[in-house]
């Protein structure tokens, strides 16, 4: 077995370049691409010696970094002006950027190591596939956001876990989000205090889900939800909303009659214009009171319970639970850990997303990420019945559909 590896080793190399250099080949087989992705990246680290894998985790700030440098001082955009046969020259680089030598020269260095940059002759570069990619605007967006606002938190989780009641520096602040950006506003009063944060935040929000698969994709909204109904019915309704991207995706898809309602918090519903020009309603709306819509075929609720404790959480899904009625279901779109070990079938591999968002939950809100087991039991704290689990991505978001109970017949 381990003779015919090693027999085979100049074999391997020879169509690792071949796919490096003709990358499109897997362009139509997702299967295949992302099984070759996830193998090389565990062959890399099979090889890496002690002090190679000391190198790959102590440079992880580098790739968030370099992007939000180069993106800020023009360095990306400046090298898609050259190729391959005309790469643009450092002085170029320094030039547009405004930034000394020394540190152009180490970034451009970083982006060749990197495979965002190649540097085809001394002092010379041009863009690859990667510089593309990395000025993509949703990547600027997504980036940007985590660069300013998600990432520093994560760096300060250590310290928050290692002091004490009162946090590292005795002032109260309890969050790694608090104590990295030196704050003892919440996550979400933070962002609203500064347009360029709240805009960097629900820019992310936006990026994800255009490039992320749908809900709606497994629930046949129509078809399960709003079947015969009226004109003035609410067929949706999403509370903690943010920009209403899912009530537009819902009024994609919906083609029967009633109102789809988005609700958050005021300074979130008065930006949320590109709803209202949808046709959906927007309301104010503090989910911690009982729910003012009543009786609605759907009510929605998409990452936000992640950033909550359990007992907000059951606080908040109480105050839906008068509003509901018989037939109506409620619809929690989020993170379920474990996902894999309750699909059917193949078990999917380990995926970054899951252990990343429950980790940003713990830093930025001191909250966690639950598996379906969890999901069930807010449900009961709540007075609900969770009644099904749809998985809809290969990295754990799932579509938890809840119902009132019914109420038990009394037989005496
Ligand atoms: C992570 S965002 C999710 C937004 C949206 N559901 C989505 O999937 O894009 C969480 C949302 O909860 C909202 N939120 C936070 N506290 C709230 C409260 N007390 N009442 C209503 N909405 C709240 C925030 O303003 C934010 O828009």
């Amino acid at each position: 077995m381990k003779g015919s590896v090693a027999s085979d080793t100049a074999y391997f190399i020879e169509q690792l370049k071949l796919f490096i250099k003709y990358p499109e080949v897997l362009s139509n087989d997702e299967s295949h691409r992302s099984e070759i992705q996830r193998l090389t990246r565990l062959v890399s680290v099979a090889l890496e010696t002690p002090q190679e894998s000391m190198q790959r985790i102590m440079f992880t700030y580098l790739p968030l970094v370099t992007a939000r440098l180069s993106n800020e001082f023009g360095l990306l955009a400046t090298l898609t002006m050259g190729d391959d046969a005309n790469p643009v020259a450092l002085s170029d680089l320094i030039k547009t950027s405004g930034l000394d030598k020394s540190l152009v020269s180490a970034i451009m260095d970083y982006h060749c190591y990197h495979g965002s940059a190649i540097e085809p002759r001394q002092g010379f570069y041009a863009p690859t596939k990667l510089t593309h990619n990395l000025l993509d605007p949703k990547v600027v967006t997504t980036l940007t956001c985590w660069h300013d606002i998600v990432g520093p938190a994560y760096g300060s989780l250590h310290r928050v876990l290692t002091s004490g009641p009162n946090g590292p520096d005795g002032s109260g602040k309890k969050t790694a989000f608090q104590v990295t950006h030196n704050t003892t506003q919440s996550f979400y009063d933070w962002l609203e205090s500064n347009p360029e944060r709240h805009a960097s935040f629900y820019g992310y929000m936006a990026a994800v889900h255009a490039v992320t698969k749908k809900w709606v994709d497994v629930v046949q909204f129509d078809e399960e939800i709003a079947h015969n109904a009226h004109e003035n019915e609410v067929v949706f309704v999403d509370i903690g909303g943010g920009d209403g991207s899912q009530s537009i995706e819902v009024q994609k898809v919906h083609n029967l009659g009633g109102k789809i309602v988005m609700q958050d918090r005021a300074a979130v519903v008065e930006k949320a214009q590109k709803a209202r020009e949808a046709g959906v309603e927007t309301m104010v709306y503090d989910f911690f009171t009982e729910q003012p819509v009543k009786g609605a075929r759907a009510y929605f609720i998409q990452f936000v319970l992640l950033n909550w404790v359990d007992d907000d959480c059951v606080r908040i899904l109480a105050s839906q639970a008068p509003a509901m009625g018989p037939d109506s279901v409620l619809m929690i779109v989020d993170y379920v850990q474990g996902h894999r070990w309750e699909t059917k079938g193949k078990i999917p591999e380990p995926d970054l997303w899951t252990p990343a968002a429950a980790l940003a939950a713990r830093a930025c809100h001191e909250a966690q990420s639950r598996s379906s087991a969890d999901y069930r039991h807010l449900l009961e704290r709540a007075g609900l019945e969770m009644t099904e689990v749809r998985v809809f991505t290969n990295f754990g978001q799932a579509v938890i559909m809840a119902k009132k109970p019914k109420p038990a017949v009394d037989g005496s």
